[in-house]
């Protein structure tokens, strides 16, 4: 009975079900949490959404900025880029189901000490609130609005959490924190520009890792191919997934309970799209 959190998977299916394999995961015992972007820039994203719908309950998945933008394409008026690889799923007999599977899942996922989220968490926000903010935006997913909010959720503003925001500028930044930061300044402010890695910082600006907080969970996040699984300098316990698996890079699976890392490494080109 073991529980594994895999990193971005982003549309590389051989490579998931080869990590599957690996661990020897049996969904009748096993546990699988996946950090998001489990579609796009990889070869097949439809194949790795069927498998992680096929699951059932054991997967927990939460969602990415990349599963976003799947979701603005396919119901919130949005338009795919030039370098999606989303078309197959878009185009999919079973699509809606699919659809219907990604839009309900949750921004984070708790169970003790560990938490996990696509990008990180802001270091004045505590579990109990992360989870209420999840919650907030789930219910703007699945309700009957669910495609106004999609289509008014793109955007950098507000770049900065308030407890007092409210509406779809509350839901936007909770979305924008929890499935796009990277760098963030000494008042939480978020930066959009920088993608690559520690040494992009802009000026005033360090990764939301490296700031301390008041307690001492266990976070998981992905979302930041370019640190390759390494978090140097962070002040809060913290694992980062994301090894790049469609940039040529690796499938990473940690075991909660070992700690161990398995590796599957990466077959995919980013921008072959199917
Ligand atoms: N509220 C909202 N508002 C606006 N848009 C929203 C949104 N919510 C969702 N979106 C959507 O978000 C999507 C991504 O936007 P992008 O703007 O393309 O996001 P990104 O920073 O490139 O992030 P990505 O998630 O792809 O990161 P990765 O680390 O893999 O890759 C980043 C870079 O790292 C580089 N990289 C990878 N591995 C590396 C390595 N080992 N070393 C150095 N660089 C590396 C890659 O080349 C790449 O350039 C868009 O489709 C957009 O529509």
């Amino acid at each position: 009975m073991s529980t594994y959190a895999i990193g971005d998977v982003h549309g590389c299916h051989a490579e998931f079900v080869t990590l599957l394999e690996q661990l020897s995961f049996d969904p009748r015992r096993d546990t699988l949490w996946l950090v998001g972007d489990l579609v796009n820039r990889g070869p097949d994203s439809l194949a790795c959404l069927r498998e992680a719908e096929r699951l059932g309950s054991a997967v927990q998945c939460v969602l990415g900025n990349h599963d976003f933008h799947l979701l603005v394409a396919a119901r919130g008026g949005g338009k795919l880029k030039k370098n999606d690889s989303l078309k197959a799923v878009l185009e999919a007999p079973d699509r809606e189901r699919l659809l219907d599977w990604l839009q309900s899942r949750p921004l984070a996922v708790r169970h003790d000490a560990w938490l996990m989220t696509h990008a990180g968490l802001l270091p004045q926000w505590g579990l109990d609130q992360v989870e209420t903010l999840s919650q907030e935006v789930q219910a703007a997913l699945t309700g009957e609005q669910s495609g106004d909010f999609l289509r008014q959720l793109y955007g950098n503003h507000p770049d900065r959490w308030d407890d007092a925001l409210d509406g779809m500028e509350r839901l936007r930044c909770v979305v924008n924190v929890l499935t796009r930061m990277r760098f963030i300044d000494a008042e939480g402010r978020l930066d959009f520009t920088a993608n690559k890695g520690m040494d992009s910082a802009p000026a005033g600006f360090a990764p939301w890792f490296q700031f301390p907080r008041d307690d001492d969970p266990q976070l998981l996040f992905g979302h930041w191919a370019a640190l390759e699984g390494r978090t140097p300098d962070a002040r809060v316990r913290v694992n980062a997934l994301d090894t790049g698996c469609a940039w040529g890079g690796a499938l990473t699976a940690l075991d909660l309970a070992t700690g161990e890392r398995i590796r599957v490494p990466g077959r995919a080109s980013a921008g072959v799209a199917r």
